[in-house]
């Protein structure tokens, strides 16, 4: 009989100050990225000395002073954009500010909380989608290096805007049993790249139907390939389907930010994607359209389904 091995998402790190295009590890990590993120549609990212462990607890503690205050206050945050602004589930709360890489917007966010400013929240927010920012920029470069279409590369770069997400998951006391706090699900975006605080949680579907999970680090972050992209590499990238499953023996509370990056154009496969092995397999794909369309459909339609061929 078979032994099934647990899989084991891949981990790549970015630590190095002096990663260049062009140098010989940049090509060795760009391997090994395209390579995790064709079997996994994801891979962990050690950024070490990159984060001091002060802006990390900073951070956190920051992000739980924010979730603490009132539903009132939260609620300010409001946005016509699907996903952004303040909401509340079952097991989670939710906070997102569109293009969260701009300074301008977390210190707007800051403002409705703390109206005599909060510089620990404000820079370090800043520093973290700076930095979060500089890694998805590197990994579609090197995306886009491999399938030897760099030349696309600056007309992406310069058509994406990107959302700062927060996210409180309720306490492990209330959860009788373990529980999908948050239910598998692809996101509808080009990348996705997530941090957490030490509490465990988000686990990713491999090709062959394991749920595997996988250990954090103050200065590790996940990227996560998401629909858009799953578009444009014409399948050669699957969009990860994730899931935040919580224990019930969990006594600490878990907290997650990202920053979510959507192509801001019709995302279309390049047609250096498309040969006699990848055939077409998808139409064009407006993201925003795609996600005004998954609000009537409760966020089940999927991108195949939206715009497969
Ligand atoms: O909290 C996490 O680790 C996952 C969050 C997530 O999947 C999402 O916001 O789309
Ligand atoms: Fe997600």
């Amino acid at each position: 009989m078979a032994i099934q091995t647990q899989a084991k998402i891949p981990v790549v790190d970015f630590s190095n100050e002096d990663l260049k295009p062009g140098s010989s590890s940049w090509s060795s990590m760009r391997r090994d990225v395209c390579r995790a993120l064709e079997e996994y549609g994801c891979f962990v990212a050690e950024l070490g000395n990159k984060v001091p462990l002060e802006i990390h607890d900073t951070i956190f503690g920051a992000v739980r002073e924010l979730f603490d205050f009132p539903t009132e206050t939260k609620k300010k945050l409001s946005s016509e954009r699907p996903g952004h602004g303040y909401f509340s589930k079952a097991f989670y709360e939710r906070l997102a500010i569109g293009n969260g890489n701009s300074p301008e917007e977390t210190q707007k966010l800051t403002n409705i909380f703390w109206p005599n400013g909060n510089v620990h929240f404000r820079e370090s927010a800043d520093s973290y989608a700076k930095l979060m920012e500089e890694l998805d920029q590197m990994v579609m470069r090197m995306v886009f290096e491999n399938y030897g279409v760099e030349k696309y590369y600056d007309s992406l770069t310069e058509s994406v805007t990107r959302t700062l997400g927060f996210i409180k998951y309720k306490d492990a006391q209330n959860i009788t049993s373990a529980c999908n706090a948050l239910d598998r699900h692809t996101d509808k975006t080009f990348t996705t790249i997530l941090h957490q605080n030490q509490v465990k949680g988000l686990e990713i579907k491999t090709k062959d139907g394991q749920w595997v999970g996988f250990d954090y680090s103050p200065s590790s972050f996940i990227l996560l390939a998401a629909d858009a992209l799953q578009v444009w590499s014409n399948d050669r990238i699957p969009s990860c389907i994730h899931r935040v499953q919580i224990s019930e023996n969990e006594t600490r509370t878990r907290y997650s930010f990202g920053l979510f990056t959507f192509y801001d154009k019709i995302t279309s496969v390049p047609e250096e994607l498309v040969d006699e092995e990848h055939p077409l397999r998808y139409k064009p794909l407006n993201i925003f359209e795609y996600l005004k369309a998954n609000v009537g459909h409760g966020g089940e339609l999927s991108i195949k389904a939206y715009c497969g061929i």
